[in-house]
């Protein structure tokens, strides 16, 4: 083991993130049932966020037309997510903190932004996941479908960097990234329609302001592609804590069912979260992500 490694026989698991929010609102139960089991739980963000919107007036003139702090605003808030889902190691982005840029939403002109996400060198980028994978070893890796989950571009970025780099740190590419790992399982992070559906039929009364999704608007897949439910019914008050403490892009109405962001839309915040294990036999029914793995065997 080399410094900043976890112990050999400690499940590891590493979650890799678009903007400062996501680790919550797609994996937050997740992440804090792992973490609370044990396991060594690392959430990498590839950007700070800095072109999103903000809710409410206090901070509304940090947005990058205005102030353009919300990137340096949102590591704090990531931080105290991260706190609320017992990830004790903190925030960490790829590269470094401001190394990319949030890159906008798609058809925006923030993606000619010199160090915008999209724009980032794939051989570079793809050898600072590879020396992240080679340092910390995870049993498994956490990031999204190849839409990015609902098309953002920066969230379809991080999967095929991901998907390359994992890829990457198993063979002999990237020699000054450290030793070979071959990472047992990855996922991607995705909505069963089933559970959306379900969860969106079981909204009640939402705050003023917010809306009732229409039919299909909630980014969703089909759930013959779902190879893993993770139950996270036991952790749902630290995954509402992690998307409270995201304020600027995230409200949780008070009754704690529910969440929307800057759009107001109301999501269900679910009992379970869904993933797809990635090249597996679309038969795979699983509920645990380490299903199949031996920590003790992997030093
Ligand atoms: C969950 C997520 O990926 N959020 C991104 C997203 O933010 C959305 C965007 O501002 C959109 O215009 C709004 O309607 C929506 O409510 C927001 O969630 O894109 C931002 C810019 O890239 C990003 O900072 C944010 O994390
Ligand atoms: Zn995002």
């Amino acid at each position: 083991m080399t410094a900043g490694q976890a112990a050999p026989s400690v499940p590891r698991l590493l979650f890799v993130h678009a903007h400062p929010d996501d680790e919550s609102i797609t994996t937050g139960g997740t992440i804090a049932r792992y973490a609370a089991s044990g396991a060594d739980v690392t959430v990498l963000t590839c950007t700070l966020g800095e072109e999103g919107e903000v809710i409410g007036d206090r901070w509304a003139r940090l947005v990058a037309d205005e102030a353009d702090q919300l990137g340096g605003y949102r590591i704090g808030e990531l931080a105290a997510a991260l706190v609320a889902l017992g990830v004790p190691t903190g925030p960490r982005f790829l590269g470094g903190g401001g190394r990319y840029r949030d890159s906008g939403m798609a058809g925006t002109a923030s993606a000619a932004h010199p160090r915008a996400f999209v724009n980032a060198d794939p051989d570079a980028a793809v050898g600072e996941l590879v020396a992240v994978i080679r340092q910390l070893r995870p049993h498994v890796v956490v990031t999204y479908d190849a839409d990015g989950g609902y098309g953002h571009p920066d969230h379809i970025q991080a999967h095929r960097l991901t998907r390359e780099a994992v890829s990457a740190s198993a063979s002999a590419r990237f020699p000054e990234a450290g030793m070979p790992w071959r990472v047992p399982k990855l996922y991607w992070t995705v909505a069963a329609a089933s559970a959306v559906e379900d969860g969106v039929c079981r909204i009640g009364e939402i705050p003023g302001g917010w809306r009732l999704p229409e039919p299909g608007e909630l980014p969703a897949v089909d759930d013959s592609v779902v190879t893993t439910a993770v139950d996270v019914s036991a952790v749902l008050d630290a995954k509402r804590a992690a998307l409270a403490a995201h304020a600027t892009q995230v409200s949780v109405s008070p009754g704690g069912g529910e969440f929307a962001l800057s759009n107001n839309i109301a999501q269900p915040i679910l009992a379970a979260e869904h993933f797809v294990l990635a090249d597996a036999p679309s038969t795979t029914r699983e509920t645990d992500l380490l299903a199949g793995i031996d920590p003790t065997a992997l030093a």
